[in-house]
Protein backbone atom coordinates (compact mmCIF):
# COMPACT_ATOMS: atom_id res chain seq x y z
CA UNK A 1 0.00 0.00 0.00
CA UNK A 2 3.10 1.89 1.04
CA UNK A 3 4.44 1.73 -2.33
CA UNK A 4 1.84 2.19 -4.39
CA UNK A 5 1.29 5.32 -3.43
CA UNK A 6 4.79 6.29 -3.57
CA UNK A 7 4.46 5.02 -7.32
CA UNK A 8 1.58 6.90 -7.56
CA UNK A 9 3.31 10.57 -5.82
CA UNK A 10 6.44 9.70 -8.37
CA UNK A 11 4.10 9.51 -11.21
CA UNK A 12 2.63 12.86 -10.30
CA UNK A 13 5.39 14.42 -10.00
CA UNK A 14 6.80 12.83 -13.54
CA UNK A 15 3.46 14.84 -14.75
CA UNK A 16 4.88 17.80 -13.49
CA UNK A 17 8.44 17.31 -13.77
CA UNK A 18 10.78 19.95 -15.17
CA UNK A 19 12.70 17.60 -17.85
CA UNK A 20 8.81 16.79 -19.68
CA UNK A 21 9.10 20.60 -20.38
CA UNK A 22 12.22 20.46 -22.43
CA UNK A 23 12.17 21.07 -26.48
CA UNK A 24 12.26 18.06 -28.32
CA UNK A 25 15.81 18.66 -29.99
CA UNK A 26 17.30 19.38 -26.32
CA UNK A 27 16.01 15.96 -25.36
CA UNK A 28 17.16 14.35 -28.36
CA UNK A 29 20.61 15.36 -27.82
CA UNK A 30 20.57 14.89 -24.57
CA UNK A 31 20.00 11.29 -25.23
CA UNK A 32 22.49 11.04 -27.76
CA UNK A 33 24.93 11.57 -25.29
CA UNK A 34 27.41 8.68 -24.01
CA UNK A 35 27.19 10.00 -20.24
CA UNK A 36 24.64 9.68 -18.12
CA UNK A 37 22.89 12.79 -17.23
CA UNK A 38 20.53 13.86 -14.50
CA UNK A 39 18.60 17.08 -13.55
CA UNK A 40 17.77 17.00 -9.87
CA UNK A 41 16.41 20.09 -7.37
CA UNK A 42 17.83 21.07 -4.06
CA UNK A 43 16.22 18.07 -2.04
CA UNK A 44 18.18 15.67 -4.49
CA UNK A 45 14.74 14.92 -6.01
CA UNK A 46 14.99 13.60 -10.06
CA UNK A 47 13.51 15.57 -12.66
CA UNK A 48 14.88 14.53 -15.55
CA UNK A 49 17.82 12.04 -16.65
CA UNK A 50 18.74 10.71 -20.21
CA UNK A 51 18.60 7.76 -21.69
CA UNK A 52 22.00 6.39 -21.35
CA UNK A 53 20.88 7.19 -17.52
CA UNK A 54 18.33 4.44 -17.73
CA UNK A 55 20.33 2.31 -20.37
CA UNK A 56 22.89 2.17 -17.58
CA UNK A 57 20.32 1.61 -14.83
CA UNK A 58 19.32 -1.50 -16.93
CA UNK A 59 22.48 -2.70 -17.29
CA UNK A 60 22.79 -2.53 -13.08
CA UNK A 61 19.95 -4.91 -12.75
CA UNK A 62 17.37 -2.07 -12.66
CA UNK A 63 13.81 -3.30 -14.34
CA UNK A 64 13.58 -1.76 -18.11
CA UNK A 65 10.40 1.48 -17.75
CA UNK A 66 11.78 2.30 -14.08
CA UNK A 67 10.88 5.27 -13.87
CA UNK A 68 13.42 7.59 -12.38
CA UNK A 69 11.83 10.79 -11.88
CA UNK A 70 10.68 12.05 -8.55
CA UNK A 71 13.39 9.14 -7.06
CA UNK A 72 15.53 11.31 -4.74
CA UNK A 73 18.78 10.78 -5.53
CA UNK A 74 20.54 12.09 -2.38
CA UNK A 75 18.62 9.11 -0.74
CA UNK A 76 19.48 6.67 -3.35
CA UNK A 77 23.58 7.68 -2.79
CA UNK A 78 23.07 7.79 1.49
CA UNK A 79 21.30 4.59 1.12
CA UNK A 80 24.41 2.79 -0.72
CA UNK A 81 26.59 4.76 1.73
CA UNK A 82 24.97 2.40 4.52
CA UNK A 83 25.58 -0.28 3.02
CA UNK A 84 29.37 0.29 2.87
CA UNK A 85 29.98 1.21 -0.65
CA UNK A 86 32.37 3.63 0.22
CA UNK A 87 32.11 6.07 -3.50
CA UNK A 88 28.24 5.83 -2.42
CA UNK A 89 29.13 8.09 0.90
CA UNK A 90 31.23 10.17 -0.86
CA UNK A 91 28.89 11.13 -3.26
CA UNK A 92 26.22 11.80 -1.27
CA UNK A 93 28.34 13.91 0.83
CA UNK A 94 29.58 15.81 -2.22
CA UNK A 95 26.48 16.77 -3.30
CA UNK A 96 25.35 17.85 -0.44
CA UNK A 97 28.28 20.09 -0.16
CA UNK A 98 26.68 21.50 -3.77
CA UNK A 99 22.85 21.58 -2.92
CA UNK A 100 23.19 22.28 0.72
CA UNK A 101 26.42 24.71 1.46
CA UNK A 102 26.61 26.28 -2.05
CA UNK A 103 30.27 24.61 -3.35
CA UNK A 104 30.20 25.61 -7.25
CA UNK A 105 30.80 21.88 -7.94
CA UNK A 106 31.88 18.69 -6.88
CA UNK A 107 33.35 15.50 -8.95
CA UNK A 108 34.45 12.18 -7.77
CA UNK A 109 36.06 9.81 -10.02
CA UNK A 110 34.90 5.84 -9.10
CA UNK A 111 35.14 2.16 -10.85
CA UNK A 112 32.68 1.00 -11.61
CA UNK A 113 33.98 -2.46 -13.20
CA UNK A 114 31.77 -5.27 -15.13
CA UNK A 115 32.69 -9.00 -15.03
CA UNK A 116 33.87 -8.49 -19.15
CA UNK A 117 35.60 -5.31 -18.41
CA UNK A 118 37.18 -2.40 -16.14
CA UNK A 119 35.55 0.85 -16.46
CA UNK A 120 35.89 3.86 -14.80
CA UNK A 121 33.43 6.84 -14.32
CA UNK A 122 33.44 10.26 -13.28
CA UNK A 123 30.63 11.43 -11.43
CA UNK A 124 29.96 15.89 -11.26
CA UNK A 125 27.22 17.48 -10.08
CA UNK A 126 27.14 21.23 -10.24
CA UNK A 127 23.98 24.08 -10.12
CA UNK A 128 22.11 24.83 -13.27
CA UNK A 129 23.18 28.12 -14.68
CA UNK A 130 20.03 30.69 -14.07
CA UNK A 131 17.97 27.99 -12.47
CA UNK A 132 19.95 27.94 -8.87
CA UNK A 133 17.10 25.20 -7.44
CA UNK A 134 18.51 22.71 -10.17
CA UNK A 135 21.19 20.86 -10.41
CA UNK A 136 23.03 18.71 -13.10
CA UNK A 137 24.33 15.31 -12.26
CA UNK A 138 26.95 13.66 -15.11
CA UNK A 139 28.37 10.40 -14.68
CA UNK A 140 31.14 10.48 -17.89
CA UNK A 141 33.49 7.49 -18.95
CA UNK A 142 36.97 8.17 -17.92
CA UNK A 143 38.05 4.69 -18.45
CA UNK A 144 40.27 5.49 -21.27
CA UNK A 145 42.50 7.86 -19.43
CA UNK A 146 42.33 5.90 -15.95
CA UNK A 147 43.80 2.96 -18.41
CA UNK A 148 46.40 5.32 -19.79
CA UNK A 149 47.51 6.38 -16.35
CA UNK A 150 47.77 3.11 -14.95
CA UNK A 151 50.04 2.42 -18.06
CA UNK A 152 52.44 5.35 -17.40
CA UNK A 153 51.88 4.63 -14.04
CA UNK A 154 53.40 1.29 -14.08
CA UNK A 155 56.02 2.62 -16.50
CA UNK A 156 57.37 4.70 -13.82
CA UNK A 157 57.56 1.87 -11.41
CA UNK A 158 59.49 0.11 -13.95
CA UNK A 159 61.90 3.50 -14.86
CA UNK A 160 62.12 4.03 -11.01
CA UNK A 161 63.11 -0.06 -10.63
CA UNK A 162 65.75 -0.04 -13.19
CA UNK A 163 67.20 3.66 -12.09
CA UNK A 164 68.12 1.86 -8.96
CA UNK A 165 68.88 -1.70 -10.09
CA UNK A 166 72.32 -3.44 -11.17
CA UNK A 167 71.20 -4.46 -14.78
CA UNK A 168 73.32 -7.57 -15.05
CA UNK A 169 72.60 -9.13 -11.20
CA UNK A 170 69.22 -7.75 -10.49
CA UNK A 171 70.55 -6.38 -7.00
CA UNK A 172 70.39 -3.02 -6.06
CA UNK A 173 73.38 -0.57 -7.78
CA UNK A 174 75.92 1.79 -5.70
CA UNK A 175 72.69 4.47 -5.94
CA UNK A 176 70.41 2.56 -4.38
CA UNK A 177 73.21 1.27 -1.52
CA UNK A 178 74.38 4.69 -1.07
CA UNK A 179 70.63 5.76 -0.21
CA UNK A 180 69.66 3.00 1.87
CA UNK A 181 72.73 3.41 3.72
CA UNK A 182 72.43 7.08 4.14
CA UNK A 183 68.57 6.21 5.94
CA UNK A 184 70.34 3.12 7.80
CA UNK A 185 72.84 5.36 9.46
CA UNK A 186 70.17 7.71 10.55
CA UNK A 187 68.01 5.06 12.11
CA UNK A 188 70.91 3.21 14.08
CA UNK A 189 72.09 6.72 15.45
CA UNK A 190 68.78 8.12 16.58
CA UNK A 191 67.38 5.08 17.93
CA UNK A 192 70.41 3.50 19.34
CA UNK A 193 70.00 0.36 16.90
CA UNK A 194 73.28 -1.95 15.21
CA UNK A 195 73.88 -1.76 11.73
CA UNK A 196 76.52 -4.11 9.68
CA UNK A 197 78.03 -3.76 6.40
CA UNK A 198 80.03 -6.83 4.15
CA UNK A 199 81.90 -6.09 1.69
CA UNK A 200 83.18 -8.81 -0.25
CA UNK A 201 85.39 -9.20 -3.75
CA UNK A 202 85.87 -12.22 -6.04
CA UNK A 203 89.51 -13.23 -5.77
CA UNK A 204 91.13 -13.57 -9.09
CA UNK A 205 88.24 -12.64 -10.92
CA UNK A 206 90.73 -11.78 -13.87
CA UNK A 207 91.71 -14.97 -14.13
CA UNK A 208 88.13 -16.15 -14.99
CA UNK A 209 87.91 -13.62 -17.77
CA UNK A 210 91.05 -13.85 -18.92
CA UNK A 211 90.53 -18.05 -18.73
CA UNK A 212 86.89 -18.07 -19.99
CA UNK A 213 85.94 -15.01 -21.63
CA UNK A 214 83.75 -11.84 -20.52
CA UNK A 215 80.36 -13.74 -20.69
CA UNK A 216 81.76 -16.68 -18.57
CA UNK A 217 82.93 -13.96 -16.23
CA UNK A 218 79.03 -12.18 -16.24
CA UNK A 219 77.48 -15.62 -15.30
CA UNK A 220 79.74 -16.18 -11.81
CA UNK A 221 78.86 -12.30 -11.10
CA UNK A 222 75.15 -13.68 -11.37
CA UNK A 223 75.82 -16.94 -9.83
CA UNK A 224 77.29 -14.94 -6.88
CA UNK A 225 74.47 -12.35 -6.58
CA UNK A 226 72.04 -15.17 -6.38
CA UNK A 227 73.87 -16.80 -3.81
CA UNK A 228 73.73 -13.73 -1.28
CA UNK A 229 70.13 -12.53 -2.55
CA UNK A 230 68.89 -16.08 -1.01
CA UNK A 231 70.99 -15.74 1.74
CA UNK A 232 70.12 -12.51 3.50
CA UNK A 233 66.95 -12.07 5.60
CA UNK A 234 64.54 -9.32 4.22
CA UNK A 235 65.28 -6.65 5.68
CA UNK A 236 69.15 -6.49 4.60
CA UNK A 237 70.21 -5.54 1.02
CA UNK A 238 72.31 -6.81 -1.05
CA UNK A 239 73.45 -4.83 -3.88
CA UNK A 240 76.79 -4.30 -6.60
CA UNK A 241 79.07 -2.07 -5.06
CA UNK A 242 80.93 -2.36 -8.48
CA UNK A 243 82.49 -4.74 -11.02
CA UNK A 244 83.26 -7.85 -9.19
CA UNK A 245 82.79 -6.35 -5.38
CA UNK A 246 79.09 -6.31 -3.82
CA UNK A 247 78.19 -4.62 -0.31
CA UNK A 248 75.04 -6.30 2.19
CA UNK A 249 73.87 -3.83 4.49
CA UNK A 250 72.59 -5.68 7.35
CA UNK A 251 69.85 -3.35 9.67
CA UNK A 252 69.82 -4.72 13.61
CA UNK A 253 72.67 -7.11 13.05
CA UNK A 254 76.16 -6.30 15.34
CA UNK A 255 80.07 -7.06 14.46
CA UNK A 256 79.98 -10.33 15.61
CA UNK A 257 76.59 -11.66 13.64
CA UNK A 258 77.90 -9.87 10.55
CA UNK A 259 80.72 -11.78 10.35
CA UNK A 260 78.98 -15.04 11.12
CA UNK A 261 77.10 -14.45 8.08
CA UNK A 262 80.23 -13.60 5.97
CA UNK A 263 81.44 -16.89 7.33
CA UNK A 264 78.75 -18.36 6.35
CA UNK A 265 78.26 -16.84 2.59
CA UNK A 266 82.38 -17.62 2.10
CA UNK A 267 81.88 -20.75 2.52
CA UNK A 268 79.13 -20.98 0.66
CA UNK A 269 80.93 -19.74 -2.34
CA UNK A 270 83.95 -22.04 -1.97
CA UNK A 271 82.09 -24.80 -1.77
CA UNK A 272 79.68 -23.92 -5.00
CA UNK A 273 80.79 -25.24 -8.04
CA UNK A 274 80.64 -22.36 -11.31
CA UNK A 275 80.63 -24.84 -13.85
CA UNK A 276 82.30 -24.81 -16.27
CA UNK A 277 84.78 -22.23 -14.17
CA UNK A 278 85.20 -24.19 -11.20
CA UNK A 279 85.45 -23.33 -7.74
CA UNK A 280 85.80 -19.68 -6.96
CA UNK A 281 86.64 -18.14 -3.46
CA UNK A 282 85.94 -14.42 -2.29
CA UNK A 283 87.15 -12.49 0.36
CA UNK A 284 85.57 -10.49 2.90
CA UNK A 285 85.55 -7.49 5.11
CA UNK A 286 83.05 -6.63 7.39
CA UNK A 287 82.08 -3.29 9.46
CA UNK A 288 79.93 -2.52 12.31
CA UNK A 289 78.11 1.23 12.86
CA UNK A 290 79.37 2.71 15.81
CA UNK A 291 78.07 6.51 16.96
CA UNK A 292 79.46 9.03 14.80
CA UNK A 293 80.34 7.12 12.04
CA UNK A 294 78.80 8.53 8.59
CA UNK A 295 78.57 6.37 5.50
CA UNK A 296 82.27 7.29 3.99
CA UNK A 297 83.30 5.88 7.36
CA UNK A 298 81.73 2.88 7.88
CA UNK A 299 82.30 1.88 3.87
CA UNK A 300 85.85 3.05 4.36
CA UNK A 301 86.22 0.66 7.46
CA UNK A 302 84.33 -2.04 5.22
CA UNK A 303 87.11 -1.51 2.57
CA UNK A 304 90.06 -1.57 4.89
CA UNK A 305 89.12 -5.00 6.27
CA UNK A 306 88.59 -6.48 3.14
CA UNK A 307 92.24 -4.97 1.99
CA UNK A 308 93.05 -6.76 5.30
CA UNK A 309 91.28 -10.06 4.03
CA UNK A 310 92.94 -9.61 0.56
CA UNK A 311 96.50 -8.80 2.03
CA UNK A 312 96.69 -12.34 4.31
CA UNK A 313 96.00 -14.39 2.22
CA UNK A 314 92.39 -14.08 0.09
CA UNK A 315 88.96 -16.44 0.99
CA UNK A 316 89.02 -14.62 4.47
CA UNK A 317 86.39 -12.39 6.28
CA UNK A 318 88.35 -9.93 8.37
CA UNK A 319 86.54 -7.61 10.68
CA UNK A 320 87.50 -3.95 10.72
CA UNK A 321 88.22 -3.76 15.05
CA UNK A 322 90.64 -1.71 15.95
CA UNK A 323 90.65 0.12 12.59
CA UNK A 324 89.11 3.43 13.32
CA UNK A 325 92.29 5.31 13.51
CA UNK A 326 93.25 3.90 9.98
CA UNK A 327 90.14 5.49 8.79
CA UNK A 328 91.66 9.38 9.27
CA UNK A 329 94.80 8.77 7.85
CA UNK A 330 93.61 6.66 4.87
CA UNK A 331 93.29 8.66 1.37
CA UNK A 332 90.11 6.88 0.43
CA UNK A 333 87.98 7.38 -2.81
CA UNK A 334 84.94 6.33 -1.33
N1 LIG B 1 82.84 -10.44 -16.63
C1 LIG B 1 82.90 -9.31 -15.95
N2 LIG B 1 84.07 -8.92 -15.40
C2 LIG B 1 84.11 -7.79 -14.69
C3 LIG B 1 82.99 -6.99 -14.52
N3 LIG B 1 83.34 -5.92 -13.76
C4 LIG B 1 84.66 -6.07 -13.48
N4 LIG B 1 85.12 -7.20 -14.03
C5 LIG B 1 86.48 -7.73 -14.03
O1 LIG B 1 86.91 -8.02 -12.72
C6 LIG B 1 88.36 -8.11 -12.78
C7 LIG B 1 88.90 -7.51 -11.54
O2 LIG B 1 90.26 -7.71 -11.59
P1 LIG B 1 91.26 -7.21 -10.45
O3 LIG B 1 90.80 -5.88 -9.93
O4 LIG B 1 92.65 -7.26 -11.01
O5 LIG B 1 91.09 -8.19 -9.28
P2 LIG B 1 91.04 -9.77 -9.21
O6 LIG B 1 91.57 -10.39 -10.46
O7 LIG B 1 89.67 -10.17 -8.82
O8 LIG B 1 92.04 -10.03 -8.06
P3 LIG B 1 91.87 -9.74 -6.50
O9 LIG B 1 90.66 -8.88 -6.31
O10 LIG B 1 93.12 -9.05 -6.11
O11 LIG B 1 91.72 -11.06 -5.87
C8 LIG B 1 88.79 -7.37 -14.04
O12 LIG B 1 89.25 -8.33 -14.96
C9 LIG B 1 87.49 -6.76 -14.56
O13 LIG B 1 87.46 -6.70 -15.98
C10 LIG B 1 81.77 -7.42 -15.14
O14 LIG B 1 80.70 -6.77 -15.05
N5 LIG B 1 81.78 -8.57 -15.83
Amino acid sequence: MKRDLEERHRQSQAEKSVGRQFPRLLRATLDSLDSQIALIDRAGVIHYVNKTWCEFGIENGIPAGYSWIGVNYLVVCRSAGDRGDGDGREVYEGIRSVVESGAPFFQYEYPCHSPNEQRWFMMRIAPVLGAEDFFVISHVVITGRKLAEQRVERLNEKLALLAVTDKLTGLANRMKLDEVLDNEINRADRYGKNLSLILLDIDHFKEVNDNFGHSTGDAVLVRIAEILRANVRSSDLAGRWGGEEFLLILPECDMEDAARMAEKLRLLIENYNFVPVGRRTCSFGVAAYQAGHDRTTLLTLADLALYRAKNTGRNRVEIAANLESAVSHRDCNI
